[in-house]
């Protein structure tokens, strides 16, 4: 079985290839919906970002503050690696378990936005990157989470920049005004092709 990685800078629109993927029989791990859910469950995981950010990035209920962690990481480099020390271990480990329940397929993803940032990029076999302009990035980020300009910006400039991450992937999708569905149908031909 194929470990394919799924990137693509914030906005680009990963979440709607992933679907797509799934849709033609690929599981898709989504990264940062299971590092949330690792965030809220593992008791190793609670207690590493309590000591190093405090008590209140959880809820009095319990429930990870994500606004609070937000805040703390996203304005200070040395906390956004910090937060990646302790949770990415744990995806890298959950994603293990999870990948090894599909060893008869062919091959299945991981969704990332942050893949070549982190080198989780080395644990895979092919590497596809979303991509889009980043103008067209930021209104579709505006749009869908109702966030200033500034605020995408901001994100935006902790991520690589695309081309970096187009010139270490094996295959691209463009999501500018292009057809994505007849990309995605080639690239899932060809990965099975190899698996
Ligand atoms: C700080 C958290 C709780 C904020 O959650 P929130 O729901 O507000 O934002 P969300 O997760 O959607 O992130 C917004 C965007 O920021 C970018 N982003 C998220 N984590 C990171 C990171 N570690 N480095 C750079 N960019 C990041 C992504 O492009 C993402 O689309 C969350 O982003 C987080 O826990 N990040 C650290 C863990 C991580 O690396 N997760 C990503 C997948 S492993
Ligand atoms: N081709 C497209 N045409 C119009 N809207 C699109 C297109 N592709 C994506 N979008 C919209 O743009 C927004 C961002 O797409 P999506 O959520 O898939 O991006 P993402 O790469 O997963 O972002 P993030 O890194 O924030 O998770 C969504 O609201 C999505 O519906």
């Amino acid at each position: 079985m194929l470990k394919v990685g799924l990137t693509g800078g914030i906005g680009s629109g990963k979440s709607i290839v992933a679907k797509a993927f799934e849709m033609l029989g690929v599981p898709v791990y989504v990264s940062d919906i299971e590092a949330k859910r690792l965030m809220n469950t593992s008791s190793d995981v609670r207690k590493k970002l309590t000591a190093r950010f405090g008590e209140d990035v959880y809820s009095l209920k319990g429930d990870l503050n994500r606004k609070r962690l937000a805040d703390i990481v996203f304005n200070d480099s040395k906390a956004l690696s910090d937060i990646n020390s302790i949770v990415h271990p744990a995806v890298r480990e959950d994603f293990k378990v999870w990948s090894d329940k599909h060893a008869h397929l062919s091959y299945v993803i991981q969704e990332s936005a942050i893949l070549f940032d982190t080198g989780l990029y080395r644990n895979f076999d092919k590497i596809i990157t979303v991509s889009a302009e980043e103008e067209i990035r930021i209104q579709r980020v505006m749009k869908r989470d109702s966030s200033s300009r500034e605020l995408v910006q901001k994100r935006i400039a902790n991520q690589l920049p695309d081309v970096e991450r187009i010139q270490k992937s094996d295959f691209v999708i463009y999501n500018n005004n292009e057809l994505i569905l007849p990309q995605i149908v080639l690239i899932d031909k060809e990965i099975r092709s190899i698996g």
